[in-house]
């Protein structure tokens, strides 16, 4: 499939103060600005050239699920189609919304299954807002040439802090005092309150969010130990342990930081919580099928565990509203009637600072990759970068050619550009898909579509665009 559009706008580096991440910094300006910036830079050789067609307001984006201001202030700066949508959609209404649109712009609840992405013709390129990317199926992306972004770590601290502050909630039984405040109830007890200090953190899962927790606990006075599948620098005094029952052996309190795979599913179920200590807290803010929710409903019925927060669940409502219900999860009404248990709304990366910085990150990566073509960042094809073409470059093309990786395409890509000088090329390959970029020079309008037709003629050919 040829992408109907060629995207072309000006390229620039700047450097925002919102972001945290160091990728996220590099934009390119709003097409507004085109203008003004191509005019102060025209002295400049090696100015970033403004390439063409500049059909930016043919580019339509959808973003749903509440996308921060940031990300669609970039994206209207740069004369996009941006719809917004507060809630994410169920299936039958996002293709129907999916067929039309080039971006699609999501965070954790919007399933992008390949029947899906099967109907999204024109899709170049999914944008998720958040770090889990377990609602995309990547292969079907990557193997339809459409590219997926993330923020890896813009929330980490988030999620981090939203942990210590249930660790406290939990070890003091604040849920329920103040729940029984709010009816005019006073309890005043002491019985199974606890300090954290001196108490056993146990993390599953030493990852961004896993390693953030482990400095914020150490510096409450809590003993650190951790469990993750690979062997990990350990920082501070934290320790890592050699498996799973190790750790909730040992943990007072027990917090999971892994992402949804096939081996994380059920990962706490019956067998872990017989495994914990009596009396240990459980904490969930990674994904809702990593516990067995029936099974921790036993466990704190039976005493075996003294209380638990959980921020994911394994069905989550679309959007805001009276949705958290038994029709949801048929376990609800057991899990709301026990005591010590926090429930939060998938709140863990919901600050503002996050999302603003999210917004810019996620948002930043879009606009180069449909500007531009680089996919720095991007979780399911090769990372690949180059330098904007310039003014001083005014019969050039930017080549980018997704294919399979098989043997003999470079030869046959080259064949096809021969009569052109390659200023620049690269590729690179992630398993079954490569990449590739060229800038090519002396490119006349005419030699445009003879490149793209001989590039969509290859059989190893995924998705071609040309930049000019
Ligand atoms: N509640 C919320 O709002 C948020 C939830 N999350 C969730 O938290 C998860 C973790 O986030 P990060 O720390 O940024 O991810 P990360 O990728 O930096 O770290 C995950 C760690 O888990 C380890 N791991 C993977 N499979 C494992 C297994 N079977 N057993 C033990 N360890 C395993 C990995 O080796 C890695 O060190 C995300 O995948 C996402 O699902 C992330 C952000 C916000
Ligand atoms: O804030 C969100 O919508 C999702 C947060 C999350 O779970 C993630 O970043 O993976």
């Amino acid at each position: 499939m040829s992408s109907p559009i060629n995207i072309s706008a000006p390229g620039k580096v700047s450097y925002s103060s919102l972001s945290v991440s160091p990728s996220a910094t590099f934009h390119s300006p709003p097409a507004s600005q085109g203008q003004s910036f191509m005019a102060s830079n025209l002295a400049h050789r090696a100015a970033p050239k403004h390439l063409k067609p500049f059909n930016t307001e043919d580019i339509k984006i959808l973003l749903l699920e509440n996308v921060n201001q940031t990300g669609q202030d970039i994206l209207k700066g740069q004369g996009y189609q941006v719809e917004f949508q507060k809630a994410s959609l169920p299936e039958d209404q996002l293709i129907e919304k999916i067929r039309d649109v080039h971006v699609i712009g999501i965070r954790s609840k919007t399933k992008l299954t390949a029947k899906v992405l099967a109907e999204a013709k024109n899709l170049l390129v999914v944008g998720c807002f958040c770090i889990g990317t377990n609602q995309v199926d990547l292969d079907y992306a990557a193997k339809h040439g459409i590219a997926v972004f993330n923020s890896p770590f813009a929330n980490s601290r988030s999620v981090a802090e939203l942990v210590i502050a249930e660790i406290i909630t939990l070890a003091r039984q604040l849920g329920d005092r103040s729940n029984e405040m709010h009816r005019g109830t006073w309890n005043k007890v002491s019985n199974k309150c606890w300090e954290i200090r001196g108490k056993t953190l146990g993390i599953v899962g030493y990852g961004h969010i896993g390693s953030q927790l482990s400095v914020l606990a150490e510096a409450m006075g809590m003993v650190v130990i951790y469990y993750d599948v690979v062997t990990l620098m350990a920082i501070g005094s934290a320790r890592q342990v050699p498996s799973l029952d190790d750790l909730l052996q040992q943990a007072d309190f027990v917090t999971l930081h892994v992402p949804e795979t096939p081996e994380t599913k059920n990962m706490i179920s019956a067998k872990q919580f017989e495994k914990m200590k009596s009396g240990a807290y459980l904490i969930n803010a990674s994904r809702g099928t990593v516990v067995d929710i029936p099974a921790l409903i036993k466990a704190s019925r039976a005493g075996k565990i003294a209380g638990a927060a959980l921020d994911v669940f394994p069905n989550e409502p679309a959007g805001n509203g009276d949705y958290f219900n038994a029709e949801l999860n048929t376990w609800g009404d057991d899990l709301r009637s026990l005591s010590n248990l926090i429930l939060t709304p998938h709140i863990g990366g919901s600050t503002e600072e996050a999302q603003r910085a999210i917004g810019v990150e996620v948002a930043d990566a879009l606009v180069r990759y449909i500007n531009q073509g680089i996919t720095l960042g991007s979780v399911n094809l090769p990372e690949v970068n180059m330098r904007s073409l310039t003014l001083d470059e005014p019969n050039h093309a930017r080549i980018i050619y997704i294919h399979r990786n098989v043997p003999g395409v470079l030869r046959k890509v080259n064949e096809i550009l021969a009569d052109h000088n390659v200023d620049k090329q690269i590729s690179d390959s992630k398993g079954d898909i490569a990449y590739l970029m060229a800038d090519v020079s002396a490119v006349k309008p005419e030699d445009i579509k003879d490149i793209r037709d001989n590039l969509d003629a290859l059989s190893s050919r995924v998705l071609t665009r040309i930049l000019y």
